[in-house]
């Protein structure tokens, strides 16, 4: 495992490296900032959550020259999230150096982004439909680019961008570098690879299972109409830190956030055709914990980054395994553990083994969680707090009360009093949510030998930049083997811990 100041960066991002409290590079780090070194385009393949961003990240940095007023860097990614997202790590990584990265998304305000790009950024960080707009205004303009990177390419392409990105990639110069970044290269992709980079090699950073070993994945069989309640239980009994719920429909989220809301969680929802500002906010507040549970559509599948992220559950089962991967690697990341739950239907059985198969993991049945392990949860979350009160500052006040109360009554019904008193049971208000048909899938379980997993997707509808829900891709996944222990790559000095507000 190579420590970051072996790999020959420069000083100023080595510097940032530190300050961002990372010590040693992770194994597709480690591999392709020394091959973009040597100016190699590169095919990129590695686990969710294992720093793939750095691992491009450097080299956009690296690439630029601080007196060059036009753009030198361009990043497309499939997400408005992902686009911000990227955008703030490459300013981290570039801070010493004094390089800036501009996101430019769709649903922003088009001058305000044309004022920000006159203030030079070096980097850009695009959704390709805004972008080509950008280009076709000429406020950016692509020849001074010399490195080009496609983000969950293979996502860009099902979401219909792959003629933008030809577009896109025809006006930059020849002479730039390429690095693509992609779960899978269906057909589509390889053709763009084949055309517009030269020589590239692939880094694969080799595992036995699709899925990261250290999230946790279990599963449970219920009829749809349990589902809820079993979803506030589950809730209830794990407190988790943070957790996104994933629906299959923008409808569904909709009505998982409005209901869960009313069962009392600090929850808000997440989808496609929520107002531009609204999903940033929603971002933002879920990042700062100000809300603990996020429900969402696929569009928060793909390359979110959130730290503390302890359980992804999905309410409803992806359509396809390659969307199962992405959604449970919004947990799990860095090297921290994780966990999964995914409801299915008993109808969709067979949908469940197809997943499993796809990924070669086995994920653990667990049974539904009951109003009395919801009750569980919310005591031992009542003892947690009232330990962090005995822990924290005093009240003098209080204490003589206490020492009146301890003469009188015994000291253990005194506190089994309080805790009582400090416990938010668990609301069982009525709310409504539609049923959902159980997912057709036309993904067999494979039978022996036979040919592997298709994403199933009929009908061959219109996808031009739209929202995916879950929808699949009718290519391969191809198991990868696992040779080291993904933990190892990440040494991490303190990452700060983050308070509710
Ligand atoms: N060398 C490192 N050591 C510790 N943490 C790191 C390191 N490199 C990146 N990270 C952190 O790991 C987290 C995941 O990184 P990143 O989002 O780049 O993953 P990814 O591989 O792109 O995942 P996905 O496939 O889901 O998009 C981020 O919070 C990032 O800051
Ligand atoms: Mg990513």
């Amino acid at each position: 495992m190579a420590l970051f100041n072996e790999l020959n960066i420069e000083q100023s991002i080595l510097r940032a490296i530190d300050s961002m409290g990372f010590e040693e590079a992770t194994p597709i780090q480690e591999q392709v900032i020394p091959l973009s070194k040597d100016g190699q385009d590169i095919i990129g393949q590695a686990q969710t959550g294992t720093g793939k961003t750095v691992a491009f990240g450097i080299p956009c940095i690296e690439q630029v020259t601080l007196d060059e007023k036009h753009p030198q860097a361009l990043v497309l990614t499939p997400t408005r999230e992902l686009a911000i997202q990227v955008a703030e790590e490459l300013n981290k990584l570039g801070k010493f150096k004094g390089v800036r990265a501009l996101p430019i998304y769709g649903g922003q305000d088009i001058s305000r982004q044309i004022s920000a790009l006159k203030r030079h950024p070096q980097i850009i960080v695009a959704t390709p439909g805004r972008y080509m707009d950008h280009m076709r205004r000429k406020t950016i303009r692509p020849e001074y680019l010399n490195i080009v990177v496609l983000d969950e390419a293979d996502e860009m392409l099902s979401m219909g961008f792959i003629e933008d990105i030809e577009t896109i990639l025809q006006e930059v110069p020849k002479e730039r570098r390429m690095l693509m970044f992609s779960a899978t290269m269906p057909p589509k992709l390889k053709t763009i690879a084949d055309r517009f980079m030269r020589s590239p090699v692939s880094v694969t950073v080799k595992a036995k299972q699709l899925t990261v070993e250290n999230i946790e994945q279990r599963y449970i069989i219920l009829p749809e109409k349990e589902k809820f309640d079993t979803l506030c239980n589950l809730l209830d009994m794990e407190t988790p830190e943070l957790a996104i719920i994933f629906g299959r429909t923008k409808r569904r989220v909709d009505e998982l956030t409005e209901s869960l809301s009313i069962r009392g969680f600090a929850v808000d929802g997440l989808h496609g055709d929520l107002k531009q500002e609204r999903r940033d906010q929603v971002i933002r507040k879920f990042k700062r914990g100000a809300i603990d549970v996020m429900v969402a559509t696929d569009v928060a599948a793909r390359g979110l980054d959130v730290n503390n992220v302890t359980h992804v559950i999905n309410f409803d089962l992806p359509q396809d395994a390659e969307s199962y991967v992405h959604r449970i690697g919004r947990t799990g990341r860095a090297g921290k553990k994780g966990i999964s739950y995914s409801f299915s239907t008993p109808k969709e059985k067979d949908h469940l083994n197809y997943i499993e198969q796809s990924t070669k993991q086995k994920m653990k049945q667990v049974p539904r969680p009951t109003y009395d392990d919801a009750l569980t949860g919310r005591h031992q979350e009542a003892v947690e707090n009232l330990t962090t009160a005995v822990e924290g500052e005093k009240n003098t006040e209080l204490e003589k009360a206490a020492k009146q109360l301890l003469q009188t009554y015994d000291p253990v019904m005194l506190v089994s009093a309080a805790l009582q008193m400090v416990t938010k049971e668990p609301s069982k208000k009525a709310v409504k949510i539609t049923g959902e048909a159980p997912v057709r899938s036309k993904n067999k379980p494979k039978r022996d030998g036979g040919g592997g997993p298709r994403g199933g997707r009929g009908g061959g509808g219109q996808r031009r930049r739209k929202e995916r829900t879950g929808e699949g891709g009718g290519y391969k996944i191809k198991a990868k083997k696992r040779t080291k222990n993904d933990r190892d790559g990440f040494k991490k000095k303190d990452r700060d811990g983050r308070k509710k507000s």
